[in-house]
């Protein structure tokens, strides 16, 4: 009988800031049209997405408890079990300014640091909670207090007790997980090119630099590139998909929904193309929207049947 738990695990969470403009000029004063202010980080944004397709998800991570109220209304809202350890201070508000067109213009900030008191209290919730679920999502940047060296042993020890472990992070943080090979990673293409050093700018360059990542025993990467779909590699095969076209409105937590829709997939035991299909469909489905988020499951599936997905030969 499969099981839907899964646990997310968000180490810097924010509030994302979302902002409207027609068009953002740098070093002038600019005038915001709308704007929202949604809970997020990306293992909150998976835990968000999961919930809504019906996983029974638990999140943790470290949350400021100054402005821990909007967390706690989203989890409250999604029947999302909350093993977040609470923080002295208010998480980080990340600034998101969405151009006319759809270009974002992401300000993160670096978030509260954390104590190694709150680390162990960390350690002690993720330990307990391998007694009970076999996949978990780490997601997101690292707060000061947290080393590259810690995350890749987090990731060590779930592996080592055989987990499905999901990745989705960027610079240091990205390439200490690569270090414990996750079950899957996802970068997205510059994410991927920054870990390899070079500009990564072909299919094949993308294809080349996947490869070298599954052959350290990462099991699935899946490469992430916007509105040109996703490349997924597994046992040695690549997969790719293209979303249809669409109109963006905002492509803030297009990545997480990917991740999100891959490990339902992987809970579901889905074959491969249907499990591409629809996590792109899922992702191109986001940016539709401002914030993330599954409200109307037959539009995932009228999108599905848009997205294509064809195997690549792997020289
Ligand atoms: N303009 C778009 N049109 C259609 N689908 C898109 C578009 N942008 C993103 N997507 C879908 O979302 C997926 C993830 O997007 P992207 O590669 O931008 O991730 P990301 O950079 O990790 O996102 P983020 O960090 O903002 O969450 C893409 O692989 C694609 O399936
Ligand atoms: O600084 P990080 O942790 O890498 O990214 C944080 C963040 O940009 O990721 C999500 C979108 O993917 C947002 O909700 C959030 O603001």
């Amino acid at each position: 009988m499969t099981n839907f738990r899964v646990v997310t695990v968000t180490l810097n969470p924010a509030l994302d800031m979302t902002g409207g403009i027609a068009e953002l000029k740098a070093g002038a004063v600019n005038l915001i049209q709308s704007s929202n202010l949604n809970p997020g980080g990306k293992g909150i944004n998976v835990a968000k997405v999961l919930a809504e397709l019906g996983a029974e998800v638990t999140v943790t991570g470290f949350l400021g408890d100054e402005n821990q109220v909007p967390f706690k209304h989203l989890f409250e809202q999604k029947n999302i079990h909350d093993a977040f350890i609470r923080v002295a201070g208010a998480s980080r508000t990340n600034v998101k300014l969405v151009e006319e067109p759809g270009r974002v213009t992401d300000l993160n900030f670096p978030g509260i640091a954390v104590s190694e008191d709150a680390v162990q209290k960390l350690e002690r919730v993720l330990h307990t909670l391998a007694e009970t679920h076999d996949v978990f999502v780490i997601a997101g940047s690292l707060p000061s207090g947290i080393s590259t060296e810690k995350l890749t042993s987090w990731i060590t020890v779930l592996r080592e007790q055989g987990k499905k472990v999901f990745f989705d992070s960027s610079n240091a943080a990205l390439a200490a997980g690569l270090k414990a090979s996750p079950w899957l990673v996802k970068p997205n293409d510059e994410e991927l090119s920054h870990w390899a050093g070079r500009h990564l700018s072909k299919e094949s360059e993308l294809l080349e630099t996947g490869n070298t990542l599954g052959q350290t025993g990462i099991n699935n990467v899946v490469i992430s590139r916007g509105s040109e779909g996703v490349l997924w590699l597994k046992d040695g095969v690549w997969f790719a998909s293209k979303p249809p076209k669409i109109k963006v409105v905002s492509t803030v937590g297009a990545g997480d929904t990917l991740v999100a829709g891959m490990c339902w997939a992987q809970l579901n035991q889905w074959d491969r193309e249907t499990s591409l299909s629809f996590a792109t469909a899922l992702s191109a489905l986001a940016v539709t929207q401002v914030n993330v988020g599954v409200e109307d499951i037959t539009q995932v599936e009228a999108f599905q049947r848009q997205v294509t997905v064809k195997l690549i030969k792997n020289d």
